[in-house]
């Protein structure tokens, strides 16, 4: 067998499993014992609509940043995100090619997106992504994303990219454990002069997301 027809094999192995609940998560990705269903909040936004950018200059979501990613992710039924980005030039790694960290981003973003379904505020604790298929720029990548199950503050998700529409084969998935956590983590931790823009002009943080935090 050819080395090409090899890598081929390889390919389809990895991409068997249609839903990532087929792949098997390290301990750490698998939820406890007494972990709970997910419960969307009755106010969450409705399946359909658009979240809108959580803060301006947010490298994933943000208007205002010329080389962000500026995905666009969507409520969907349930627990559920589904998402859109666009690979610029910007976002290389290889020539002509996505980079990594940006596809990684990209998943990170569209899960972040789930927990204002749960009406929480929750930072990435750990993101584990399997890269399936190379992305060449100007791809549109096609995300999916759903919890599958909370314990306390911890919130278990995963999701998936396609290429080639919605339906396209997967090129990237991934597994995240989530921590919710109180504004102070923001307001204790980030840069003064970010913060204090925010206190002061509260539009940057869209307060459609962020219905606990009032700057
Ligand atoms: C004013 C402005 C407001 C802005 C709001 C906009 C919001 C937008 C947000 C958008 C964001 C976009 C997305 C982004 O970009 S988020 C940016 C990337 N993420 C971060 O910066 C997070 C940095 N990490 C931390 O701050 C802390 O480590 C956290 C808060 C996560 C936990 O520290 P904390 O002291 O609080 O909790 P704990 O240590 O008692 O752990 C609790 C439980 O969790 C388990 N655990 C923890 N870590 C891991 C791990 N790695 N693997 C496996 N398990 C882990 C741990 O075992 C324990 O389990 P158990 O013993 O209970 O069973």
């Amino acid at each position: 067998m050819s080395t090409e027809n090899h890598h081929r094999d390889d390919r389809d192995r990895r991409e068997r499993p249609k839903s990532a609940a087929a792949e098997p998560a390290p301990p750490s990705l698998v939820p406890p014992p007494n972990a709970l269903p997910p419960v969307r909040h009755p106010d969450a936004p409705a399946p359909g609509e658009l979240l809108g950018s959580h803060y301006d200059h947010c490298f994933g979501c943000g208007e205002g940043q010329p080389h962000g990613l500026h995905l666009q992710a969507r409520a969907g039924d349930g627990v559920t995100i589904t998402a859109e980005f666009t690979v610029q030039s910007a976002h290389q790694g290889a020539p002509g090619l996505a980079h990594g960290g940006v596809l990684a981003t990209a998943l990170d973003e569209t899960l972040g997106s789930l927990n204002w379904l749960l009406r929480v505020i929750a930072v990435t604790g750990r993101l584990e992504t399997d890269f399936v298929r190379p992305v060449p720029v100007g791809t549109v990548l096609f995300l999916q994303a759903e919890i599958t199950a909370v314990a306390g503050r911890k919130i278990y998700s995963r999701a998936q990219g396609r290429i080639g529409g919605p339906d396209g084969p997967v090129a990237v998935r991934a597994q995240a454990l989530f921590i919710e956590v109180k504004v102070e983590h923001f307001t204790e931790n980030g840069r003064a002069d970010e913060i204090r823009a925010v206190m002061s002009d509260p539009d940057q943080i869209r307060r459609v997301r962020a219905f606990e935090v009032n700057p």
